[in-house]
């Protein structure tokens, strides 16, 4: 990525921002609430346009976790993960369910989930699709200690076989590979645009 500049709303949220991300390494962003580190990832992902600056070797190579664990209330641990495995093309999901200890779920409806076992099963999900990049927003909300300690051990099994990983998060991941990427030296400053529309 090389100077970005991201925006909400039109606003610029974030500028100059310039990373790489080679297989096997790990970025983790940080900031303070509002910082816009949501933003960046969504630009990275490609959901969002960035502002002007360049993204390189991001198309069809990301898998992006945000906020919502993009569930199927309805269909149960295995055909979530099924559903997910067969959009990317592929079929095994048998590491993900033991990785993220879905094992013994593995029949339930995903809507009968605790809040962390949905968010167990939404992060397995980026395993099944067999992306080299995960983009990773909050990944560790309603996780429990044990289950932190998976998901850093998935990262770091991910990490090891060649993929990357860009993960912002408030709390220490245990993931020495990672460097760490402070956005509030990059936030934009105020836009006389941002303070003058008193119309809206
Ligand atoms: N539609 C919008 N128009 C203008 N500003 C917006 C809009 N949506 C969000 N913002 C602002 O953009 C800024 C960046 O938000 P963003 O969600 O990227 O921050 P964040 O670093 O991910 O925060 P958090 O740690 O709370 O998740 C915030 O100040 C937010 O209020």
């Amino acid at each position: 990525m090389t100077d970005l500049t991201v925006s909400r709303g039109g606003v610029p949220v974030l500028e100059g921002v310039s990373f790489d991300l080679a297989p096997g390494e790990a970025l983790v962003l940080r900031g303070p609430n509002g910082s816009g580190k949501t933003t960046l990832l969504r630009t990275v992902a490609g959901l969002q346009p960035a502002q002007s600056g360049r993204i390189d070797g991001a198309a069809d190579r990301i898998a992006y976790a945000a906020h919502s664990d993009g569930l199927k209330a309805m269909m149960t641990v295995t055909e979530n993960l099924t559903f997910w495995a067969n959009v990317f093309g592929r079929h095994d999901i048998a590491s993900a369910l033991r990785d993220f200890d879905l094992d013994r779920l593995d029949d339930r409806l995903a809507g009968a989930l605790s809040a962390g076992q949905k968010r167990r099963l939404g992060l397995a999900r980026l395993m099944v699709t067999g992306r080299p990049v995960w983009v990773l927003d909050e990944p560790t909300v309603s996780l429990d200690a044990a289950s932190v300690a998976l998901f850093a051990r998935a990262v770091r099994g991910h990490l090891a076989g060649g993929g990357s990983a860009i993960i912002a998060t408030h709390i220490d991941l245990c993931i020495p590979e990672a460097a760490l990427l402070d956005v509030t030296p990059f936030r934009a400053a105020p836009r006389a645009a941002a303070h003058d529309e008193a119309f809206l």
